[in-house]
């Protein structure tokens, strides 16, 4: 590792937006591999290398295959405690994973042993000592409309109350070009109404203007991605007035999105719209794994591509502590933490 690189490897992290299924490594997809050889999948189907790129909706068939290899309880298990313990490595502190529990009929997995399968691999790498605080927020994909959000949000709420603060919220997510998010606002309203906290992915792609509107009334905890809120590409400065006004931070995950083909190049990522304007904006990176990426990649290219400084980028990841869902005396701990790592990564 050259010597910047060790710099944004020690900076202690908070990670707010990571896909499981999209979060898993190559050694995970190899193990995965050889547990299902019949399947025929190469790595080449579950990961977009260094310079290549998709258009959204190939990545999207991406998470397909990589569904097809994560099928089983033991799959969730390995898979759930192998992202942990990498993001671990990777200097992340602070972790709100999300998932969307799926139903197998074919292996006999459940909505809820899938949840209470990854909720385990948090317990289990806790006892362990690995040094990172995890959360769940539990997704609802866009596509299965209003009954199975429904179903999701009381499989949430239920968590919440018994996963001993683990479950902290709902995530929605899914193909944006697919569904229609007014379709979805009851069940977010309920879960908002329960004390699940909101994070929606929000205008990933352009023409979302009406749904992102809307949405934004509920108002939403988070907002990941934002990509086409603003008026410079084509979103709309009431949309943007309303972020602010909520203080609604934004998750910004660049490498996905170039690699998603949503932005241009790294150098016209939105982060600096939203950096520029002062507003509570966290670097993410969405899927580690399909994007080849991890988070201490994700603030070394902010800081080259918009020129920040490393006290900069000590307050960007200082300042995610006050954007997670976990109640006030975990983020006062973790401002400890940073407070005690300072010396140690300024040296
Ligand atoms: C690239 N931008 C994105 N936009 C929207 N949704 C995304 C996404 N990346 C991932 N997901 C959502 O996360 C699922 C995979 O993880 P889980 O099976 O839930 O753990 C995908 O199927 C999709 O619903
Ligand atoms: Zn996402």
């Amino acid at each position: 590792m050259d010597h910047a690189a060790v710099f944004y490897q020690e900076l202690p992290k908070v990670e707010l937006h990571a896909h499981l299924n999209g979060s898993v490594s190559f050694q995970t997809i190899e193990k995965l591999i050889s547990r299902k050889p019949q399947l025929n999948i190469e790595h080449s189907m579950t990961a977009i290398g260094k310079g290549q790129r998709r258009t959204l909706d190939e990545c999207f068939e991406v998470f397909k295959v990589i569904h097809k290899l994560v099928d089983t309880e033991e799959d969730i298990l390995m898979v759930a405690t192998d992202v942990i313990k990498e993001f671990a490595a990777d200097g992340v502190k602070y972790l709100e994973l999300r998932s969307t529990p799926r139903e197998e009929k074919d292996t006999g997995l459940t909505k809820k042993n899938y949840i209470e399968t990854v909720i385990k691999a948090i317990q289990q790498c806790k006892n362990e000592g690995v040094d990172i605080d995890v959360r769940f927020l539990v997704a609802i994909d866009r596509r299965n409309g209003t009954e199975v959000a429904m179903e999701t949000v009381k499989l949430a709420e239920d968590f919440m109350l018994s996963s001993d603060g683990l479950v902290v919220g709902l995530d929605l997510s899914g193909d944006p070009t697919v569904g229609n998010g007014k379709y979805l606002l009851p069940a977010l309203e309920k879960g908002k109404n329960c004390g699940l906290k909101l994070s929606l992915h929000l205008s990933e792609v352009p023409s979302q203007l009406e749904e992102s509107d809307l949405l934004l009334n509920l108002p939403p905890d988070r907002i990941g991605h934002g990509t086409f809120l603003h008026p410079e590409v084509g979103g709309s400065q009431s949309l943007v007035d309303k972020v602010v006004k909520n203080n609604i931070p934004l998750e910004l995950c660049l490498t996905s999105n170039v690699k998603g083909q949503t932005v241009p190049c790294y150098s016209q990522h939105h982060f600096n719209y939203w950096y520029q304007l002062g507003h509570p904006s966290v670097i993410c990176t969405d899927d580690k794994g399909v994007f080849c990426t991890d988070l201490s990649q994700e603030y070394q290219l902010a800081a080259s591509t918009f020129g920040l400084s490393k006290e900069d980028i000590w307050k960007l990841s200082q300042q995610a502590i006050d954007c997670i869902f976990a109640p006030e005396d975990v983020k006062q701990q973790l401002k400890h933490k940073w407070k005690e790592l300072y010396p140690q990564v300024f040296k």
